[in-house]
């Protein structure tokens, strides 16, 4: 009987069966009624789909739920991640979690209206803060006056993918989810080398935290997670229910620690970036089959060309005692020109990659479920042969 009504049978049961005294238990009854799991006939359903979307139009519409420095309402807008965290124990507890010392400069990226900002300010020396949205500025500025903590505050306008950072110990910040996976790029692969940070406690969307969390072989592995993991080490601190922001997303979130690796190999990070783009291109083939293909081997081919040839010229360029703006320009035009792709050519370099995943071991391996250390050396094993990705 559970199985029958737990199905689509219960969809479809008519409502008099139901109703007919002692053909089902009452609890059964109550809960088919309560899960509205009863008469779902065309027009129902309609109405129920429709029902969803006047929900999500309703959800996309622009919340008034904050206040500027005057105590006026402004709404909040969704397409920039605007979900304010209100629970206080959660706020407390990110940043009870983030470890901050009295003498850290924290860098919070969207303070929003300054609900974590002000926590942060009591545990920190001082907070500097990228804000994209003017009101937002005003609202923050104007509660961390109110009470006596604007000399440690500095509030930079700007969009945070694109303002340079000042120095500082941790990044502690509920981000809007839009940006995650650039900010992150940008934390640990555009700052230089050491990142100079000690670690960056994020809120993110819990599937993207997944992901980020995933080790090779796991189905959520890919190439964020993969170069995340050259750089850093990640660890889950909390899950946060989607409850906890207003106005309320439709998804749950999950609180990490992002800790800039010491120990970050001596690799060309443009290199190794363009190298998994390369490999995670189609995660689920093997390399032999990614390798294969023509079109790749074509980028290859080009990319190793043009590379050998920039170098030969500078060489030469170098030897002749010429190397003033106009002989650059001359050399930008010369390298410019595309060669003619020699078809043995490019067969000689499939050869030559194929050959070369056969004997590493790789042919037959997917790049999701190979380690760092692996990716590592099948680059390494690429460059020796002269092929190059960036
Ligand atoms: C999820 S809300 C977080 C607000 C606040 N920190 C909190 O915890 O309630 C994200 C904030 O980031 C801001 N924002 C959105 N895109 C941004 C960007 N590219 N750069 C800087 N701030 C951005 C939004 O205006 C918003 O205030």
């Amino acid at each position: 009987m559970r199985l029958c009504l737990s199905g689509v049978a219960a969809e479809v049961m008519p409502r008099r069966m139901l109703q007919c005294p002692g053909f089902l238990p009452r609890s059964i009854i109550s809960a088919l009624q309560s899960r509205s799991l009863l008469f779902r006939t065309k027009a129902h359903r309609y109405k129920l789909r429709q029902q969803d979307d006047d929900d999500d139009e309703e959800r996309d519409k622009p919340k008034p739920a904050e206040r500027d420095a005057w105590g006026r309402p402004f709404h909040l807008h969704k397409a920039r991640g605007q979900h304010i965290l209100t629970n206080p124990r959660v706020l407390d507890s990110i940043v009870r979690r983030a470890s901050i010392r009295p003498s850290d400069t924290v860098l919070e990226i969207g303070p929003g209206s300054g609900n974590l900002t002000v926590r942060l300010l009591e545990a920190a020396r001082q907070v500097v803060a990228v804000e994209i949205d003017d009101r937002m500025v005003d609202a923050v500025h104007g509660r961390v006056s109110q009470l006596g903590l604007q000399d440690r505050l500095t509030v930079i306008k700007g969009d945070a993918l694109k303002t340079e950072f000042p120095r500082f110990d941790l990044c502690v910040a509920n981000i809007p989810y839009g940006i995650s996976s650039p900010l992150i790029a940008k934390l640990l692969f555009k700052l230089g080398r050491p990142c100079g940070f000690r670690s960056a406690t994020l809120l993110l969307q819990k599937e993207f935290a997944r992901r980020l969390l995933a080790s090779p072989g796991d189905s959520e592995f890919n190439r964020l997670a993969a170069n995340v993991r050259l750089a850093a080490t990640v660890e889950l601190l909390m899950d946060v229910s989607k409850k906890d922001f207003v106005p309320c997303p439709k998804v749950d979130s999950s609180l990490v620690r992002i800790r800039p690796r010491s120990d970050v190999p001596a690799v060309d990070l443009d290199e190794w970036l363009a190298f998994t783009r390369t490999c995670f291109s189609k995660k689920n083939k093997t390399l032999g089959a990614i390798f294969k293909q023509k079109r790749k081997i074509v980028e290859l081919f080009e990319r190793s060309q043009l590379e050998g040839k920039a170098c030969r010229l500078l060489e030469e360029e170098e030897e002749d005692g010429v190397n003033d703006s106009d002989d650059d320009d001359q050399l930008g035009t010369r390298v410019g020109e595309k060669e003619e792709t020699n078809a043995s050519e490019l067969s000689v370099l499939q050869e030559k990659i194929v050959g070369m995943l056969k004997a590493g071991g790789f042919e037959d391996k997917r790049p999701s479920k190979l380690s760092t250390e692996e990716l590592l050396h099948l680059l390494q094993l690429f460059n020796r042969e002269g092929v190059l990705f960036h």
